[in-house]
């Protein structure tokens, strides 16, 4: 049977008990205007407690699909725990990069006033596309050129970086466009490049099961869009 639509004359359900935990949280987020894509980080909507409670709700909506698919989970040792196993891997691991704050970085004076081109990687991508949620691994690698007023920071936060933004649903274009935003804003460097290659699961483990085919992408910020031989520098410097 179909739920009657709620009338709009209704105040939002935010207080009442027994409004799903994601209910309120949707409502907050828009009534803030703001947007909350797969790949949105929404950490700062999230009061405390929220993320238990989320972890229940999307428990009993697994136990759901599992049923649906006809999966005896009662009688199926294997299967007993996997609806809290599922969402407790895609709530606080693998998507935990939409569900907590960015990670602290810990940001230098540049003392030195280095300007030199920086390059760090290959750094682990694991991911997962948005479409299909299957598994996008890849690597990327990271060049900065500095200037004076850069802030530095310390080599693995730029891996910390990289995990917070990928363990979001992504599609790879848009996955190095916030990783880009995110590193020009921090530590607001003269220019900065990002490369990509990543392997995603939707095209081998299901669909047209193509095995050894990548996407590779790049950005390509300030300086390096406008010095020719400083984009070359880098990317001569990537391992092949
Ligand atoms: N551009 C881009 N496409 C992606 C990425 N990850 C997955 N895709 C593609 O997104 C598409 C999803 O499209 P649909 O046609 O709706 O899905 P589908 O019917 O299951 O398609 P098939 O994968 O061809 O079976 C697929 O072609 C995927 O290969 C990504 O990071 N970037």
């Amino acid at each position: 049977m179909r739920k009657a639509p709620s009338s709009p004359a209704q105040p939002p359900a935010t207080d009442d008990e027994g409004v799903p935990v994601s209910v309120k949280i949707r409502e907050r987020l828009q009534a803030q205007g703001r947007r909350y894509n797969a790949n949105d980080n929404i950490a700062d909507c999230l009061n405390p407690g929220e993320l238990e409670a989320l972890l229940d709700e999307v428990e009993g909506k697994m136990q759901a699909v599992l049923d649906s698919m006809v999966i005896d989970t009662a009688g199926d040792h294997n299967t007993r725990n996997t609806a809290r196993r599922v969402a407790k891997m895609y709530l606080t691991e693998v998507f935990r990069g939409r569900y907590v704050n960015a990670p602290d970085i810990t940001e230098f004076p540049n003392v030195e006033r280095l300007n030199e081109l920086m390059i760090v990687g290959p750094l682990t991508v694991r991911s997962a596309c948005s479409h299909h949620l299957c598994p996008v691994i890849g690597k990327v690698w990271i060049g900065v050129l500095p200037n004076q007023n850069t802030n530095v920071i310390g080599l693995s936060k730029y891996a910390r970086l990289v995990d917070w933004v990928m363990g979001r649903p992504q599609i790879q274009e848009e996955a190095v466009v916030q990783l880009a935003d995110l590193i020009m804003e921090r530590t607001k460097p003269d220019g900065l490049a990002i490369v990509m290659q990543a392997s995603h699961f939707c095209m081998s483990w299901r669909g047209v099961k193509e095995m050894d085919s990548k996407m590779i992408n790049s950005v390509m910020r300030g300086v390096f869009l406008t010095d020719a031989n400083l984009r070359r520098e880098f990317l001569s410097l990537i391992p092949k």
